[in-house]
Protein backbone atom coordinates (compact mmCIF):
# COMPACT_ATOMS: atom_id res chain seq x y z
CA UNK A 1 0.00 0.00 0.00
CA UNK A 2 1.37 3.17 -1.32
CA UNK A 3 2.12 6.03 1.85
CA UNK A 4 -0.63 7.85 -0.04
CA UNK A 5 -3.27 5.28 0.10
CA UNK A 6 -2.51 5.43 4.41
CA UNK A 7 -2.82 9.11 4.69
CA UNK A 8 -6.33 9.16 2.96
CA UNK A 9 -4.83 12.36 0.26
CA UNK A 10 -4.87 9.73 -2.88
CA UNK A 11 -7.29 7.12 -2.82
CA UNK A 12 -6.40 4.30 -5.35
CA UNK A 13 -9.48 1.77 -6.26
CA UNK A 14 -8.85 -0.94 -8.29
CA UNK A 15 -11.03 -1.92 -10.89
CA UNK A 16 -11.72 -5.11 -13.10
CA UNK A 17 -12.85 -4.33 -16.57
CA UNK A 18 -14.96 -6.58 -18.48
CA UNK A 19 -15.09 -5.18 -22.26
CA UNK A 20 -17.06 -8.31 -23.54
CA UNK A 21 -18.10 -7.96 -27.34
CA UNK A 22 -18.83 -5.33 -29.98
CA UNK A 23 -19.15 -1.97 -29.04
CA UNK A 24 -19.03 -3.16 -25.38
CA UNK A 25 -14.97 -2.91 -26.20
CA UNK A 26 -15.24 0.66 -27.55
CA UNK A 27 -16.90 2.42 -25.26
CA UNK A 28 -15.12 0.39 -22.19
CA UNK A 29 -12.12 1.93 -23.52
CA UNK A 30 -13.82 5.16 -23.96
CA UNK A 31 -15.00 5.21 -20.19
CA UNK A 32 -11.65 4.23 -19.59
CA UNK A 33 -9.70 6.89 -20.96
CA UNK A 34 -12.24 9.33 -19.35
CA UNK A 35 -11.60 7.91 -15.89
CA UNK A 36 -7.93 8.39 -16.16
CA UNK A 37 -8.29 11.69 -17.15
CA UNK A 38 -10.91 12.70 -14.49
CA UNK A 39 -8.49 11.40 -11.82
CA UNK A 40 -5.27 13.08 -13.38
CA UNK A 41 -7.01 16.16 -13.00
CA UNK A 42 -8.78 15.82 -9.54
CA UNK A 43 -5.78 14.06 -7.90
CA UNK A 44 -7.66 12.46 -5.34
CA UNK A 45 -8.16 9.00 -6.55
CA UNK A 46 -6.21 6.98 -8.76
CA UNK A 47 -7.80 3.82 -10.84
CA UNK A 48 -6.05 1.22 -11.33
CA UNK A 49 -7.58 -0.70 -13.94
CA UNK A 50 -7.21 -4.49 -15.06
CA UNK A 51 -8.68 -5.75 -18.54
CA UNK A 52 -10.85 -9.23 -18.14
CA UNK A 53 -11.17 -10.74 -21.84
CA UNK A 54 -14.02 -12.79 -20.86
CA UNK A 55 -16.10 -12.60 -24.07
CA UNK A 56 -18.05 -14.30 -27.02
CA UNK A 57 -14.72 -14.00 -28.86
CA UNK A 58 -12.75 -16.37 -25.62
CA UNK A 59 -15.69 -18.68 -25.27
CA UNK A 60 -15.28 -19.95 -28.48
CA UNK A 61 -12.13 -20.52 -28.17
CA UNK A 62 -12.13 -21.99 -24.68
CA UNK A 63 -15.25 -23.20 -24.12
CA UNK A 64 -15.91 -20.84 -20.76
CA UNK A 65 -16.73 -17.25 -20.48
CA UNK A 66 -15.69 -17.23 -16.53
CA UNK A 67 -12.75 -19.52 -15.45
CA UNK A 68 -14.04 -21.27 -12.52
CA UNK A 69 -12.43 -18.97 -10.25
CA UNK A 70 -14.00 -16.27 -11.82
CA UNK A 71 -16.19 -14.82 -9.06
CA UNK A 72 -13.24 -14.85 -6.56
CA UNK A 73 -10.81 -13.01 -9.00
CA UNK A 74 -13.57 -10.33 -9.05
CA UNK A 75 -13.98 -10.25 -5.00
CA UNK A 76 -10.68 -8.93 -5.30
CA UNK A 77 -11.83 -5.17 -7.15
CA UNK A 78 -13.25 -2.12 -5.68
CA UNK A 79 -15.62 -1.72 -8.36
CA UNK A 80 -16.25 -3.49 -11.76
CA UNK A 81 -16.65 -2.10 -15.22
CA UNK A 82 -18.75 -3.93 -18.00
CA UNK A 83 -19.03 -3.13 -21.02
CA UNK A 84 -21.56 -5.60 -22.69
CA UNK A 85 -21.89 -9.25 -23.99
CA UNK A 86 -23.18 -10.82 -26.92
CA UNK A 87 -22.59 -12.25 -30.29
CA UNK A 88 -24.82 -13.72 -33.40
CA UNK A 89 -22.84 -16.46 -33.29
CA UNK A 90 -23.38 -17.58 -29.89
CA UNK A 91 -26.73 -18.13 -28.78
CA UNK A 92 -27.87 -15.02 -26.93
CA UNK A 93 -29.03 -17.09 -23.64
CA UNK A 94 -25.65 -19.08 -23.73
CA UNK A 95 -23.93 -15.77 -23.80
CA UNK A 96 -26.30 -13.86 -20.69
CA UNK A 97 -26.27 -17.04 -18.15
CA UNK A 98 -22.43 -17.34 -18.92
CA UNK A 99 -21.13 -13.79 -18.38
CA UNK A 100 -23.91 -11.14 -16.44
CA UNK A 101 -26.32 -12.66 -14.90
CA UNK A 102 -24.23 -14.68 -13.07
CA UNK A 103 -21.87 -11.87 -12.48
CA UNK A 104 -25.36 -10.30 -11.12
CA UNK A 105 -26.74 -13.49 -9.01
CA UNK A 106 -23.34 -14.47 -7.34
CA UNK A 107 -22.01 -10.97 -6.66
CA UNK A 108 -25.36 -10.16 -4.63
CA UNK A 109 -26.34 -6.93 -7.35
CA UNK A 110 -29.63 -7.43 -6.13
CA UNK A 111 -30.27 -3.57 -7.40
CA UNK A 112 -30.10 -1.56 -11.09
CA UNK A 113 -30.46 1.55 -11.08
CA UNK A 114 -31.46 3.07 -14.20
CA UNK A 115 -31.36 6.77 -14.43
CA UNK A 116 -32.88 8.78 -17.13
CA UNK A 117 -32.87 12.28 -17.99
CA UNK A 118 -32.48 14.46 -21.16
CA UNK A 119 -29.28 15.94 -21.12
CA UNK A 120 -28.29 19.22 -21.86
CA UNK A 121 -28.43 19.39 -26.05
CA UNK A 122 -30.27 16.39 -26.61
CA UNK A 123 -34.09 16.45 -27.21
CA UNK A 124 -36.86 14.26 -26.91
CA UNK A 125 -38.57 12.19 -29.78
CA UNK A 126 -41.25 13.48 -27.69
CA UNK A 127 -43.33 16.83 -28.99
CA UNK A 128 -43.74 19.16 -26.29
CA UNK A 129 -41.18 17.18 -23.47
CA UNK A 130 -38.82 19.85 -22.24
CA UNK A 131 -35.94 18.07 -19.83
CA UNK A 132 -37.90 19.46 -16.86
CA UNK A 133 -40.78 16.55 -17.78
CA UNK A 134 -38.54 13.91 -18.01
CA UNK A 135 -36.18 13.09 -14.79
CA UNK A 136 -36.72 9.52 -13.27
CA UNK A 137 -34.84 6.53 -12.32
CA UNK A 138 -35.68 3.32 -12.24
CA UNK A 139 -34.76 0.83 -9.68
CA UNK A 140 -35.10 -3.02 -11.54
CA UNK A 141 -35.08 -5.99 -9.36
CA UNK A 142 -31.60 -7.10 -10.46
CA UNK A 143 -31.71 -10.79 -8.83
CA UNK A 144 -34.69 -13.03 -9.22
CA UNK A 145 -38.26 -12.38 -10.95
CA UNK A 146 -38.38 -13.36 -14.56
CA UNK A 147 -34.24 -13.83 -14.71
CA UNK A 148 -34.57 -16.72 -12.10
CA UNK A 149 -33.34 -19.10 -14.52
CA UNK A 150 -35.78 -21.93 -13.55
CA UNK A 151 -37.66 -24.01 -16.02
CA UNK A 152 -36.63 -26.98 -18.04
CA UNK A 153 -37.48 -28.45 -21.23
CA UNK A 154 -38.63 -31.96 -21.73
CA UNK A 155 -40.49 -34.14 -24.46
CA UNK A 156 -38.42 -32.51 -26.98
CA UNK A 157 -38.47 -34.20 -30.31
CA UNK A 158 -41.99 -34.47 -30.10
CA UNK A 159 -44.47 -32.64 -31.07
CA UNK A 160 -45.61 -32.03 -27.13
CA UNK A 161 -42.58 -30.23 -26.50
CA UNK A 162 -42.64 -28.34 -23.17
CA UNK A 163 -40.48 -25.59 -22.27
CA UNK A 164 -41.42 -23.71 -18.88
CA UNK A 165 -39.88 -20.36 -17.51
CA UNK A 166 -40.87 -20.31 -14.00
CA UNK A 167 -40.60 -16.87 -12.43
CA UNK A 168 -39.74 -16.50 -8.56
CA UNK A 169 -40.99 -14.03 -6.20
CA UNK A 170 -39.45 -14.61 -2.31
CA UNK A 171 -40.37 -12.22 0.33
CA UNK A 172 -36.77 -11.30 0.99
CA UNK A 173 -36.22 -10.33 -2.80
CA UNK A 174 -39.27 -8.45 -2.59
CA UNK A 175 -38.45 -6.28 0.61
CA UNK A 176 -35.16 -5.23 0.10
CA UNK A 177 -35.98 -4.42 -3.45
CA UNK A 178 -38.54 -1.77 -2.25
CA UNK A 179 -36.78 -0.86 0.64
CA UNK A 180 -34.03 0.56 -1.88
CA UNK A 181 -37.11 2.12 -4.27
CA UNK A 182 -38.30 3.59 -1.00
CA UNK A 183 -34.77 5.43 0.03
CA UNK A 184 -33.97 6.54 -3.46
CA UNK A 185 -37.78 8.17 -3.84
CA UNK A 186 -36.71 9.72 -0.47
CA UNK A 187 -33.51 11.32 -1.50
CA UNK A 188 -35.05 12.63 -4.42
CA UNK A 189 -37.33 16.01 -4.24
CA UNK A 190 -40.30 14.67 -5.28
CA UNK A 191 -40.62 11.98 -2.77
CA UNK A 192 -42.72 10.04 -5.47
CA UNK A 193 -42.60 6.46 -6.31
CA UNK A 194 -44.63 4.57 -8.54
CA UNK A 195 -44.80 0.74 -8.62
CA UNK A 196 -45.11 -1.28 -12.03
CA UNK A 197 -46.92 -4.40 -11.77
CA UNK A 198 -48.95 -7.10 -13.66
CA UNK A 199 -50.92 -8.49 -10.79
CA UNK A 200 -53.78 -8.70 -13.05
CA UNK A 201 -52.75 -11.27 -15.16
CA UNK A 202 -49.65 -13.08 -13.01
CA UNK A 203 -51.79 -14.11 -9.48
CA UNK A 204 -49.29 -15.54 -7.54
CA UNK A 205 -45.64 -13.67 -8.09
CA UNK A 206 -46.76 -10.59 -8.88
CA UNK A 207 -49.46 -10.74 -5.95
CA UNK A 208 -46.51 -11.01 -3.75
CA UNK A 209 -44.98 -8.08 -5.40
CA UNK A 210 -48.07 -5.86 -4.88
CA UNK A 211 -48.99 -7.31 -1.74
CA UNK A 212 -45.05 -6.79 -0.09
CA UNK A 213 -45.34 -3.40 -1.63
CA UNK A 214 -47.94 -2.54 0.13
CA UNK A 215 -46.70 -3.51 3.58
CA UNK A 216 -43.09 -1.75 2.79
CA UNK A 217 -44.95 1.92 1.89
CA UNK A 218 -45.84 1.99 5.75
CA UNK A 219 -42.46 2.55 6.89
CA UNK A 220 -42.14 5.30 4.47
CA UNK A 221 -45.03 7.71 5.00
CA UNK A 222 -43.52 10.40 3.63
CA UNK A 223 -42.82 8.97 -0.10
CA UNK A 224 -45.96 9.50 -2.50
CA UNK A 225 -46.98 6.22 -3.92
CA UNK A 226 -49.15 4.66 -6.98
CA UNK A 227 -49.13 1.26 -8.34
CA UNK A 228 -49.67 0.90 -12.46
CA UNK A 229 -50.05 -2.01 -14.68
CA UNK A 230 -47.26 -2.54 -17.09
CA UNK A 231 -49.19 -2.49 -19.88
CA UNK A 232 -50.58 1.35 -18.69
CA UNK A 233 -47.06 2.11 -17.78
CA UNK A 234 -45.59 2.42 -21.28
CA UNK A 235 -48.77 4.86 -22.01
CA UNK A 236 -47.80 6.80 -18.89
CA UNK A 237 -44.34 7.33 -19.67
CA UNK A 238 -45.35 8.19 -23.49
CA UNK A 239 -47.97 10.74 -22.76
CA UNK A 240 -47.45 12.00 -18.76
CA UNK A 241 -44.13 11.50 -18.35
CA UNK A 242 -43.45 14.48 -15.87
CA UNK A 243 -45.99 12.30 -13.57
CA UNK A 244 -42.77 10.24 -13.07
CA UNK A 245 -39.97 9.97 -10.56
CA UNK A 246 -38.93 6.87 -9.09
CA UNK A 247 -40.11 4.02 -10.95
CA UNK A 248 -39.66 0.23 -9.27
CA UNK A 249 -40.52 -2.55 -10.94
CA UNK A 250 -39.17 -6.07 -11.71
CA UNK A 251 -36.23 -7.73 -13.52
CA UNK A 252 -38.45 -8.67 -17.08
CA UNK A 253 -40.44 -5.34 -16.79
CA UNK A 254 -37.73 -2.81 -15.79
CA UNK A 255 -35.24 -4.06 -18.79
CA UNK A 256 -37.51 -3.17 -21.35
CA UNK A 257 -39.12 0.10 -19.70
CA UNK A 258 -35.62 1.00 -19.16
CA UNK A 259 -35.14 0.96 -23.16
CA UNK A 260 -38.38 2.49 -23.51
CA UNK A 261 -37.07 5.56 -20.87
CA UNK A 262 -33.58 5.54 -23.22
CA UNK A 263 -35.54 6.35 -26.51
CA UNK A 264 -37.56 8.79 -24.73
CA UNK A 265 -34.91 10.96 -23.27
CA UNK A 266 -32.75 10.69 -26.94
CA UNK A 267 -31.02 7.32 -27.29
CA UNK A 268 -30.44 3.96 -26.15
CA UNK A 269 -26.71 4.80 -26.74
CA UNK A 270 -27.11 7.62 -23.24
CA UNK A 271 -28.53 5.13 -20.78
CA UNK A 272 -26.55 4.19 -17.75
CA UNK A 273 -26.83 1.49 -14.86
CA UNK A 274 -25.49 0.42 -11.76
CA UNK A 275 -25.64 -3.26 -10.61
CA UNK A 276 -25.21 -2.43 -7.02
CA UNK A 277 -24.77 -5.18 -3.94
CA UNK A 278 -25.94 -2.38 -1.44
CA UNK A 279 -24.33 -4.02 1.40
CA UNK A 280 -21.18 -3.70 -0.15
CA UNK A 281 -19.62 -7.22 0.48
CA UNK A 282 -19.44 -7.30 -2.78
CA UNK A 283 -18.54 -4.94 -6.00
CA UNK A 284 -20.87 -3.33 -7.91
CA UNK A 285 -20.88 -3.01 -11.52
CA UNK A 286 -21.33 -0.54 -13.80
CA UNK A 287 -22.22 -0.89 -17.62
CA UNK A 288 -24.60 1.58 -20.09
CA UNK A 289 -27.92 -0.48 -20.27
CA UNK A 290 -27.41 -1.26 -23.98
CA UNK A 291 -25.67 -4.32 -25.95
CA UNK A 292 -22.86 -4.90 -28.30
CA UNK A 293 -24.74 -3.53 -31.14
CA UNK A 294 -23.00 -5.48 -33.95
CA UNK A 295 -24.87 -3.54 -36.60
CA UNK A 296 -22.46 -0.88 -35.77
CA UNK A 297 -19.53 -2.85 -34.31
CA UNK A 298 -16.50 -1.90 -35.32
CA UNK A 299 -17.36 1.48 -37.13
CA UNK A 300 -16.39 4.27 -34.29
CA UNK A 301 -19.21 5.41 -34.12
CA UNK A 302 -20.93 3.98 -31.01
CA UNK A 303 -22.03 6.93 -28.65
CA UNK A 304 -19.94 6.71 -25.42
CA UNK A 305 -21.82 8.74 -23.46
CA UNK A 306 -24.15 6.11 -21.80
CA UNK A 307 -20.82 4.75 -20.52
CA UNK A 308 -19.66 7.94 -19.46
CA UNK A 309 -23.07 8.01 -17.14
CA UNK A 310 -22.19 4.89 -15.83
CA UNK A 311 -18.20 5.49 -14.86
CA UNK A 312 -19.85 8.44 -13.37
CA UNK A 313 -21.90 6.35 -11.22
CA UNK A 314 -18.93 4.52 -10.27
CA UNK A 315 -17.24 7.26 -9.29
CA UNK A 316 -20.52 8.06 -7.30
CA UNK A 317 -20.62 4.52 -5.23
CA UNK A 318 -16.90 5.34 -4.63
CA UNK A 319 -17.70 8.14 -2.46
CA UNK A 320 -16.92 10.94 -5.15
CA UNK A 321 -19.81 12.68 -5.66
CA UNK A 322 -18.84 15.78 -6.91
CA UNK A 323 -16.02 14.38 -8.87
CA UNK A 324 -19.25 12.03 -10.36
CA UNK A 325 -21.26 15.53 -10.95
CA UNK A 326 -17.97 17.45 -12.71
CA UNK A 327 -17.79 14.66 -15.16
CA UNK A 328 -21.17 14.72 -15.88
CA UNK A 329 -21.22 18.40 -16.52
CA UNK A 330 -18.46 17.77 -18.77
CA UNK A 331 -20.53 15.16 -20.64
CA UNK A 332 -23.87 17.80 -20.92
CA UNK A 333 -21.16 20.81 -21.98
CA UNK A 334 -19.77 18.44 -25.04
CA UNK A 335 -23.88 17.27 -25.73
CA UNK A 336 -24.94 20.99 -25.68
CA UNK A 337 -21.85 21.90 -27.59
CA UNK A 338 -23.43 19.59 -30.61
CA UNK A 339 -20.32 17.03 -30.61
CA UNK A 340 -22.59 13.88 -30.33
CA UNK A 341 -22.45 10.82 -32.48
CA UNK A 342 -24.94 10.03 -35.02
CA UNK A 343 -27.79 8.23 -33.04
CA UNK A 344 -28.23 11.60 -31.38
CA UNK A 345 -28.77 12.98 -34.92
CA UNK A 346 -24.70 13.94 -34.76
CA UNK A 347 -21.79 13.18 -37.18
CA UNK A 348 -18.82 12.85 -34.53
CA UNK A 349 -17.13 9.30 -33.59
CA UNK A 350 -16.78 7.82 -30.66
CA UNK A 351 -13.39 8.60 -30.31
CA UNK A 352 -14.49 12.34 -31.66
CA UNK A 353 -16.98 12.77 -28.51
CA UNK A 354 -14.21 11.39 -25.99
CA UNK A 355 -11.40 13.83 -26.68
CA UNK A 356 -14.10 16.43 -26.42
CA UNK A 357 -15.22 15.11 -22.84
CA UNK A 358 -11.56 14.76 -21.87
CA UNK A 359 -10.26 18.30 -22.88
CA UNK A 360 -14.04 19.79 -20.95
CA UNK A 361 -12.59 17.96 -18.16
CA UNK A 362 -9.27 19.95 -18.16
CA UNK A 363 -11.34 23.24 -18.68
CA UNK A 364 -13.66 22.68 -15.75
CA UNK A 365 -11.42 21.47 -13.34
CA UNK A 366 -8.64 23.41 -14.27
CA UNK A 367 -10.69 27.05 -13.93
N1 LIG B 1 -25.91 -6.00 -20.46
C1 LIG B 1 -25.52 -6.43 -21.66
O1 LIG B 1 -24.38 -6.81 -21.83
C2 LIG B 1 -26.50 -6.47 -22.80
C3 LIG B 1 -27.55 -5.53 -22.88
C4 LIG B 1 -28.43 -5.60 -23.97
C5 LIG B 1 -28.22 -6.52 -24.97
N2 LIG B 1 -27.18 -7.40 -24.87
C6 LIG B 1 -26.83 -8.31 -25.99
O2 LIG B 1 -26.34 -7.50 -27.06
C7 LIG B 1 -26.66 -8.10 -28.32
C8 LIG B 1 -27.41 -7.11 -29.19
O3 LIG B 1 -28.67 -6.83 -28.61
P1 LIG B 1 -29.73 -5.78 -29.18
O4 LIG B 1 -29.44 -5.53 -30.63
O5 LIG B 1 -31.05 -6.24 -28.79
O6 LIG B 1 -29.49 -4.44 -28.33
P2 LIG B 1 -28.36 -3.32 -28.47
O7 LIG B 1 -28.55 -2.39 -27.33
O8 LIG B 1 -27.04 -3.91 -28.63
O9 LIG B 1 -28.74 -2.54 -29.85
C9 LIG B 1 -30.04 -2.07 -30.16
C10 LIG B 1 -29.94 -0.92 -31.18
O10 LIG B 1 -29.42 0.24 -30.53
C11 LIG B 1 -28.24 0.68 -31.14
N3 LIG B 1 -27.28 1.08 -30.10
C12 LIG B 1 -27.05 0.41 -28.94
N4 LIG B 1 -26.09 1.03 -28.23
C13 LIG B 1 -25.71 2.11 -28.95
C14 LIG B 1 -24.74 3.13 -28.75
N5 LIG B 1 -23.96 3.19 -27.65
N6 LIG B 1 -24.59 4.07 -29.72
C15 LIG B 1 -25.36 4.05 -30.81
N7 LIG B 1 -26.30 3.11 -31.06
C16 LIG B 1 -26.46 2.14 -30.14
C17 LIG B 1 -27.73 -0.52 -31.94
O11 LIG B 1 -26.93 -0.11 -33.01
C18 LIG B 1 -29.00 -1.22 -32.34
O12 LIG B 1 -29.51 -0.67 -33.53
C19 LIG B 1 -27.45 -9.36 -27.96
O13 LIG B 1 -26.55 -10.42 -27.95
C20 LIG B 1 -27.99 -9.09 -26.56
O14 LIG B 1 -28.24 -10.26 -25.82
C21 LIG B 1 -26.32 -7.38 -23.81
O1 LIG C 1 -31.70 -8.68 -19.97
C1 LIG C 1 -30.67 -8.17 -19.49
O2 LIG C 1 -30.56 -7.91 -18.31
C2 LIG C 1 -29.52 -7.89 -20.41
C3 LIG C 1 -29.67 -6.52 -21.01
O3 LIG C 1 -30.80 -6.39 -21.81
C4 LIG C 1 -29.62 -5.44 -19.96
O4 LIG C 1 -30.53 -4.61 -19.94
O5 LIG C 1 -28.65 -5.39 -19.19
K1 LIG D 1 -24.22 -3.28 -21.20
MN1 LIG E 1 -31.90 -4.56 -21.49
Amino acid sequence: MSPSHILGTNRIFRIACIPGDGIGIDITKAAIKVLQKLSDTVGTFTFDFEIFDWSSTTFKERGYYMPPDGFEQLKAYDAIYFGAVGWPDVPDHISLWGLILPIRNSLNQYVNVRPTRILRGITSPLSNCPPTSLNWVIIRENSEGEYAGHGGTTHAHSSHTIATEVSIFTRIGCERIFRFAFETARSRPRKKLTMVTKSNAQRHGMVLWDQIFAEIKEEYPDVEVDKMLVDAMTVRMVLHPQSLDTIVATNLHADILSDLAAALSGSIGIAASSNLDPTRENPSMFEPIHGSAPDIAGKGIANPVGAFWSAAEMVRWLGFEEAANVLMECVENVTEASIKTRDLGGEKGTEEVTEAVCLEIEKVIGK
